[in-house]
């Protein structure tokens, strides 16, 4: 495990006493025999990072496929806003306001970065096909509208002067960010992050971390699936733990990387 930096936590998380914008009850996910998630329980106060960190083979995936709606629970409830979803698809979760990003961003590399960006936004009237024919103007509009908030997103992330080139020209890291503009265009209230750090290079590793502190100020909730410690330290002022399946235990960076339990379940794992 990376060392910890110095650093205070930089979230804003325990500045606020937040109520639960996201909750796991009791989650359980079994594939065959196996227990990947074994009845896991917390919640993610709004407004604040929260990073999930475990050994490899942890559930930590597993549990993000089921918080997010790519996979059901085999029991278990996910609240969202209050709102028990577990039964939702993902696309109606996303119009809720939740987000997510993958491990392995896979954009679509022969459309370009902007229209790959497009894809991302919700509720778009041009999908619907008598829309084109009986209200052509308002389609044309909404479109316009979606391409410069794609512009602008893509701005944000610091890709807009690749705007027009196809995706498969982008590194591993301004995938991360290609994904995360991606996501942000159905405006989530709770993003789920799905390891932002692995196979990024350093200087591009800054910008998403200032992305993510920007995106946290203006009042976004993450959930963060992390390897890389120092980046967790940076961001999140809570982490839970997991390991085989279950949330062995959670705490501020500092706390959990000095708890036995964890330094035991890393050096018995695969150490990241
Ligand atoms: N579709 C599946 N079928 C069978 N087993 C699975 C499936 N998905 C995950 N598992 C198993 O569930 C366990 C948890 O996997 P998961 O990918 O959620 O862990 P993780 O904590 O995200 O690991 P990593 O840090 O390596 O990404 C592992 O033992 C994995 O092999």
């Amino acid at each position: 495990m990376t060392q910890l930096s110095a650093s205070p936590a930089r979230s804003n998380a325990e500045t606020s006493d937040a109520p639960v914008i996201l909750a796991a009850d009791g989650i359980e996910k079994r594939f065959g025999g196996i227990a990947a998630v074994g009845g896991v329980s917390f919640g993610v106060p709004k407004g604040r990072i929260v990073g999930l960190i475990g050994p490899n083979g942890a559930g930590k995936t597993t549990m993000f496929d089921i918080l997010a709606g790519d996979q059901a629970p085999s029991r278990g409830s996910v609240r969202l806003k209050g709102r028990a979803v577990e039964a939702e698809p993902a696309h109606l979760r996303i119009r809720s306001g939740l987000g997510r990003t993958f491990q392995i961003p896979r954009p679509f590399a022969a459309l370009s970065l902007v229209e790959n960006v497009m894809l991302g936004a919700q509720g778009q009237i041009g999908e619907r096909i008598w829309a084109n024919w009986l209200m052509p103007a308002r389609v044309a509009r909404q479109e316009r509208e979606t391409y410069d908030k794609a512009m602008e997103t893509l701005a944000f992330v610091g890709l807009a002067r690749l705007a027009r080139e196809p995706a498969r020209v982008l590194s591993g890291g301004q995938r991360k960010l290609l994904e995360l503009a991606r996501v942000l265009m159905a405006d989530p209230e709770i993003l789920l992050l799905d390891e932002p750090a692995a196979g990024v290079n350093p200087s591009l590793l800054e910008v998403i971390i200032e992305r993510i502190l920007d995106l946290n100020a203006r009042g976004m909730t993450f959930l963060v699936i992390e390897h890389n410690m120092d980046m967790v330290a940076r961001l999140c002022g809570h982490v839970l733990v997991m390991a085989s399946g279950r949330l062995l235990t959670e705490g501020t960076p500092d706390a959990v990387v000095r708890d036995p339990r964890v330094v035991e379940a890393y050096l018995g794992g695969a150490v990241p």
